[in-house]
């Protein structure tokens, strides 16, 4: 049986934007798709209209098929988990009583538990055991995927053979997926980069200028690196699609939720203010990132910071003047 063969129906878990953007986008590769939403509203929306609640202007195509049931997504062949982070826990536990053992479940959320400093792809393995963790990642906004513009990801597993099946039937001719056999990797790079997002956010939203932002990407990816390499990770996958490709996405981009939500730190607002609502994944990951660092004798100040603020435990003024007067130190 070829890999299109196999993976023909793919299951999204999470009818939230970026759920419904790699849905369209996995049927744009040709795959049937079975996308669960727990709000049956949306669910309802979806079919009746095509429409997506999250993701305005998307249409759904006739191979994409919303469902608020999730036995449903026992037609797939494997799944692609687009929860936020803090919610994968529950989801993955639901999934395991619900569907048979043995699929590939590919996360697609970029975080961090709070309560436990797990990986994503290791709260699949925890909650759901009989799963194939792998991880998809890189710099892409849903609304990019949605209107089929040019976007690569990186999608790995610690079967190689399986993350290179899976990168060739969920690509297309608008989405390159690469493959990788370094999930740790992959999934470290998106996580750290929704706090450098936050970082380069504050310091624009403080009136600081692009000096001032090129200098904390640049400090704030060697954070990513050192944390990375303390968790045994290839370097050339912080360099490539997850670790610096969405690094400059994120840091550059207004369209990024977590730069946004620094915006609005960095001009004033309160950290329950500046999230309007929004996902911003890097608030519930910087403290714990910071934290597994510490607990390694990882260096990773640029995270303290954006930690401490969102604790309300200093001012980003505070924060910012902090960074500045640390030691003068060698660069690397
Ligand atoms: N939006 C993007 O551009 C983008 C790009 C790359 C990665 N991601 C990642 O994808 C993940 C999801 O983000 P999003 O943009 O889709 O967020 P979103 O806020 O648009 O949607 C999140 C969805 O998850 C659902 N959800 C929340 N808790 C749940 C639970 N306990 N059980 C079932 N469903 C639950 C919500 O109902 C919502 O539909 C995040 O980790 C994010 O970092 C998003
Ligand atoms: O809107 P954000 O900040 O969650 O970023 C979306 C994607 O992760 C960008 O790659």
């Amino acid at each position: 049986m070829t890999p299109s063969d196999r993976f023909a129906t793919i299951g999204v878990a999470g009818g939230g934007a970026f759920g419904a953007a790699l849905a369209l986008a996995a049927a744009r590769a040709g795959r049937r798709v079975i996308l669960w939403a727990r709000d049956a509203e949306a669910v309802a929306i979806m079919r009746e209209s095509r429409a997506v609640p999250r993701l305005p202007g998307a249409t759904l195509p006739e191979s994409v098929t919303p469902v608020a049931e999730m036995a449903a997504l026992s037609q797939a062949r494997a799944l692609i988990l687009a929860v936020p982070t803090q919610a994968l826990r529950p989801v993955c536990a639901d999934l395991a009583r619900a569907l048979p053992a043995g699929l590939p479940a590919i996360s697609a959320a970029k975080g961090i538990e709070q309560k436990s400093g797990l990986f994503t792809t290791q709260i699949v393995a925890e909650l759901w055991p009989g799963a194939v963790p792998a991880i998809l990642s890189g710099p892409s906004f849903a609304a990019d995927i949605a209107r089929g513009l040019p976007t690569a990801l990186t999608l790995a597993a610690s079967d190689a053979a399986l993350a290179q099946d899976l990168a060739e039937v969920l690509s297309s001719a608008s989405l390159r997926i690469y493959h990788s056999n370094d999930p740790r990797g992959v999934e470290i790079g998106g996580a750290a980069k929704n706090v450098l997002a936050i970082a380069a956010g504050i310091a624009i939203g403080l009136g600081y200028g692009e000096s001032a932002r090129a200098a904390l990407v640049a400090r704030g990816f060697a954070e990513l690196r050192r944390f990375g390499e303390a968790f045994g990770v290839q370097s050339e996958t912080l360099m490539g699609l997850s670790g610096l490709g969405d690094v400059v996405l994120s840091c550059a981009s207004a369209q990024s939720r977590n730069f946004a939500y620094g915006l609005a730190l960095g001009q004033g607002r309160s950290p329950a203010e500046a999230a309007g609502g929004k996902l911003a994944e890097g608030a519930f990951t910087a403290a714990i990132l910071a934290e597994m660092a510490q607990a390694r004798q990882i260096e990773t100040p640029i995270a303290e910071a954006v930690a401490a603020i969102i604790a309300g435990e200093v001012g980003v003024r505070e924060a910012v003047a902090g960074l500045l007067a640390r030691p003068i130190r060698a660069e690397n």
